[in-house]
């Protein structure tokens, strides 16, 4: 498969400008910035000239924004007062970034001692108590704001170290960059070309959070007259101004609080933003990668593909280190076919399925045999084989829905962001969509459910949720890795009839992976039993029933109490 090559410039750009609310925001803290920046030239009067006739005034042609309680024009303190405010944030930021990557990133690399050490300091920031050190910082130095500021960023940045640090050992460990080291490519570029880049999205999203909380620190701080050297104005200060004189002038509040937060808001929507642009950077040019090895979802000559079959697992090996676990596994699934993969615990069953999703652990690979999808063969594929397949061709339901959706998003966040990925919908129609969806695998209240977080739903919910979630790329295979053992019977038992509804319906092709053989009886055409990574016996569900060959499979038929009583 050939993705076309677009480059880094038309990629930001390009997604910058569909995402109008970061643009907006952007445009909003450009404008504020140039504004206080430019407070000697846009102020209409002096900062600290008092009019006491005009004291408290609303707004007015002369005072856009009304004066304060003695006669001082608001919007030109609110101008000069955002110089040291935004100024202490900036302070802040750049300790927070500069310590957060440098530490991050020479934890994550260097590994052993070095990583011990920095690791528990950054627990140590994390843990002391920040606000009476900023305090104590403020005692020692005078009530200067900057010692202050630099103080928060340190203490903000064990966050962002042990972030940095996590992103940079998972980046080491795929498979790329091992290939890119064993290509020759040295430290330093190794570093530039596929370490710091990924470590750009998590770095933004956190930069905009810390400085959305370091204005928080700065308003808070000036509202209690730290830090402040009156009557030098900070957004703070005013605030604190404002609230003295809530009674007389609630608008001073409004104004004053109305524009922090503005800040704060404008600051989140632009990283949020940036995260976006840098996935779809990421995504565009597989991350950046260096052309390594070179694997692509395509038929290799001399394979054709099975006219019919969603997926083909020829001759399966699958290793780890010289360790083989699973071997010669072979099998076809055709559409509208549930085939189960049945077998006891460590008999092979997870592994095999998560090689056909390009899933295996670091320290497994395929060590032969071919896995072909449709006619795309994705044998060892990586990330960019793989692309288009998952989530749009093949899902995935777990056997915990609970650990599979994100518990700080709602549903209805989750479910349309893999709308987002996995279907070409205008963000218009996404959530008509996802309700159809929850309507689908029989949630009642789907609007209420899209608004829930996943630990206000039962396991039951939950697995409808995730099964809502795999079928919204409308895939033609699903790929069930004990999606009832969580559950209780009754449960189980609605979630066996909605997968079989689904079959019917979409004439879907279902792998249901389980070790349960009354499920098998229950839901599945046709049984693969494993055991010790082989394929001990498979045939249709009924003939495997009425007459199992394997020794294996007569011991798992005489464990499984229900179907023994059925017998
Ligand atoms: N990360 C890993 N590192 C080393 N060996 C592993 C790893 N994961 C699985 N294995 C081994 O691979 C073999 C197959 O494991 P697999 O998880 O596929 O079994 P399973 O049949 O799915 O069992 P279960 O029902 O318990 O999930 C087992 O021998 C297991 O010890």
């Amino acid at each position: 498969m050939t993705v076309a090559p677009i480059s880094d410039g038309r990629v930001r750009t390009g997604r910058i400008r569909t995402n109008g609310l970061a643009v907006g925001a952007l445009a909003f803290v450009a404008l504020v910035v140039l504004a206080v920046a430019l407070a000697p030239v846009l102020s209409p009067y002096g900062v600290n000239k008092q009019d006491l006739v005009r004291a408290l005034e609303g707004p007015s042609a002369s005072h856009v924004l009304g004066t304060d309680s003695l006669g001082r024009d608001v919007l030109s303190r609110l101008l000069w007062g955002g110089q040291p405010t935004l100024l202490g944030v900036l302070v802040a930021l750049i300790v927070f970034v500069v310590v957060g990557v440098v530490l991050g990133v020479l934890a994550g690399t260097l590994g052993g001692w070095f990583d011990a050490l920095v690791s528990g300091i950054a627990d140590i920031l994390m843990s002391l108590p920040g606000v009476v050190l900023i305090f104590a910082v403020l005692a020692i130095f005078n009530q200067e704001l900057t010692p202050a500021m630099i103080a928060l960023g340190l203490l903000g940045s064990g966050s962002l170290i042990r972030v940095v640090r996590a992103t940079v050992i998972g980046v080491r460990e795929e498979l790329f960059v091992s290939a890119a080291i064993v290509s020759g490519l040295g430290p330093v570029r190794l570093m530039a070309r596929h370490i710091l880049p990924a470590t750009f999205a998590p770095v933004i999203i956190q930069a905009s959070l810390f400085a959305g909380a370091a204005l928080a620190v700065q308003s808070g701080l000036g509202f209690l007259s730290l830090g402040v050297h009156p009557p030098d104005p900070t957004w703070g200060s005013i605030v604190g101004e404002a609230a003295a004189n809530l009674a007389k002038a609630p608008w001073l509040l409004f104004v004053s609080g109305g524009t922090i937060t503005l800040v704060s808001l404008a600051l989140a929507l632009v990283g949020d933003g940036l995260r976006d642009v840098s996935a779809a950077r990421r995504r565009s040019d597989g991350g950046a990668r260096t052309p390594v090895r070179p694997v692509a979802a395509t038929r290799p000559a001399g394979a054709p593909a099975q006219e019919g079959v969603v997926l083909s697992v020829q001759q399966l090996e699958i290793s780890f280190g010289e360790r083989v676990v699973v071997r010669g596994v072979s099998f076809d699934l055709r559409p509208g076919e549930i085939l189960g993969l049945v077998g006891e615990s460590g008999s092979g069953k997870t592994i095999s399925t998560l090689a056909t999703l390009g899933l295996l652990p670091a320290n497994a690979s395929i060590t032969g045999g071919r896995i072909l999808i449709g006619s795309d063969d994705v044998t060892g594929a990586d990330d960019r084989g793989f692309e288009g397949i998952r989530g749009r061709r093949v899902g995935l339901i777990s056997q915990e829905p609970m650990v599979a959706l994100d518990p700080l998003f709602t549903v209805g966040s989750q479910l349309m962001e893999v709308l987002r990925y996995s279907t070409s919908l205008p963000a218009s129609q996404r959530r008509g969509r996802a309700i159809e969806l929850l309507t689908r695998v029989h949630l009642p209240d789907p609007a209420g459910v899209l608004r829930k977080f996943p630990h206000e739903l039962s396991g039951g919910m939950a697995q409808r949720v995730a099964i809502a979630v795999a079928l919204a790329g409308d895939p033609e295979l699903l790929i069930a890795d004990e999606p009832t053992t969580a559950l209780d019977v009754t449960v189980q038992a609605g979630i066996l009839d909605l997968l079989r509804e689904l079959r019917a319906e979409r004439n879907l092709a279902v792998l249901f992976v389980t070790h349960d053989l009354a499920v098998v009886a229950d839901i599945c055409d046709r049984v693969i039993v494993m055991q010790n990574g082989a394929i001990v016996e498979s045939g249709s569900a009924e003939e495997l029933f009425a007459n199992p060959q394997a020794a294996y499979t007569r011991e798992l038929l005489a464990s499984t109490p229900s179907l023994v009583r059925a017998s």
